[in-house]
């Protein structure tokens, strides 16, 4: 996958490695011997360089890293400090006791010099090895929070390619992120405008929907809600039935479809009439209860503009695009077939299923008729209709 995070200059500026103090002190102790010293140095620490190589990045780096720590430190006073250091211990091992029984006072001075400035090397590298590692911390910090929107020519490259599904994935989610926390994760120069725009695109690429049903979406909803609507549209939906309350009741329903080997359960707190069918051995558009019009096989989310239009008894109402009729015989149910109902279809043909259902259902307070609702709308008010129903 492509990644868009930015990189730091991870390469550089690594802790300093153990190994470096070893090479700075061998190097200086024996000058003559150098490469020789080398020699023995590189083959004793194969394992050691090839890690430092790979965490440096090659090992070119690892090599230009302890030159310029080499010299570095050797600008300094610290190369007396490995030649009087490294001296002094081969003096003693090559003389024994010799050394020290004839060094005295001069022997005591030059041991404390040796300390303090090992002690001055040791607190030069905590202070290397606390910055490196502030760095690194940065640097890890700085790529998972900062995502870098793609540039032109990446998505010009992109279009060339086949869609790559995860990367759009990614990038949507971390889109997502920064909208949600824009004043802190937007990348610098870019405005919500740019985010927005690239998360159309994304989403109309990842989900295949075009570009007027994104932007009304995305109009419509913050970019969390959004996902988590569009989230929920890929699940398959459950196969709902709501019960007629004009002819049953829901408990006496779903007995009685269980006997018929149906597996359901109560839809939701949400509703009293609706039915999840998780199984059925026999055909729920077909049986009994069906055809004598006990239930409507309706999704759920069929029965929230109902709810939402709450008719109440003796109104008038009218459903202005009424086929197949899911929607009249619900509000026909609610209003216990009383006041009326103006069932209007653009469709002659659709006409047959919203009589059909009608008469299935029990409807009887329903007058069905067939305009275009966008002309006829003055027509139904005038008939007193103070509720209209047109999904
Ligand atoms: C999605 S269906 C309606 C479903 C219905 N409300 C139900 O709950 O069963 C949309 C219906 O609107 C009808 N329609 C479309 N344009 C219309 C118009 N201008 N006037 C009246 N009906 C229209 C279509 O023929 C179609 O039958």
């Amino acid at each position: 996958m492509a990644s868009n995070k930015s990189k730091g200059a991870k390469s550089k500026n690594q802790p300093p490695k153990k190994k470096q103090r070893n090479d700075l002190f061998i190097d200086k102790k024996r000058p003559t011997k150098k490469g020789e010293v080398l020699d023995d140095v590189s083959d004793g620490h194969s394992e050691e360089e090839e890690e430092a190589g790979d965490l440096l990045d090659g090992d070119e780096q690892m090599s230009d890293f302890d030159d310029d720590d080499v010299s570095e430190i050797s600008d300094e006073d610290d190369a007396p400090l490995a030649d009087d250091f490294l001296q002094g211990s081969d003096d003693n091992e090559d003389s024994g006791s010799g050394s020290t029984s004839g060094s005295g006072s001069d022997s005591d001075s030059d041991e404390t010099d040796i300390e303090e400035k090992s002690r001055a090397i040791d607190e030069q590298r905590a202070r290397e090895e606390k910055d490196a590692q502030a760095e690194m911390e940065l640097n890890i910090k700085e790529e998972s929070d900062e995502f870098r929107l793609p540039t032109k020519e990446e998505l010009e490259a992109e279009q060339q390619r086949p869609p790559d599904l995860a990367n759009l994935q990614m990038r949507i989610k971390e889109i997502v992120r920064v909208l949600s926390n824009f004043k802190d994760m937007r990348q610098e120069g870019t405005t919500r405008k740019d985010y927005i725009d690239q998360l159309k695109i994304d989403l109309g690429s990842y989900y295949g929907y075009n570009e007027f049903l994104i932007r009304v979406l995305v109009d419509m909803f913050p970019v969390v809600e959004l996902m988590e609507l569009i989230e929920a549209f890929e699940k398959p939906r459950p196969t709902c039935i709501r019960t007629n309350t004009l002819r049953t009741r829901r408990r006496d329903l779903a007995d009685v479809l269980s006997k018929r080997g149906v597996e359901l359960d109560q839809l939701s707190k949400w509703s009293k009439v609706g039915l999840v069918v998780y199984n059925s051995h026999v055909p729920i558009g077909a049986t009994p209860e069906y055809l004598a019009g006990f239930y409507y096989i309706q999704s759920a989310s069929s029965f929230l503009p109902v709810m939402a239009l709450a008719p109440q008894e003796k109104e008038r109402v009218v459903d202005m695009a009424a086929a197949p009729g899911g929607k009249t015989t619900y509000v026909a149910a609610l209003m216990k077939n009383s006041g009326i109902i103006y069932a209007n279809e653009i469709s002659e043909a659709r006409l047959k299923s919203l009589t059909a259902n009608l008469h299935r259902m029990g409807v009887t307070n329903t007058i069905v008729c067939n305009y275009d609702g966008r002309v006829t709308y003055c027509k139904f008010a005038s008939h007193g209709c103070n509720k209209h129903n047109s999904l």
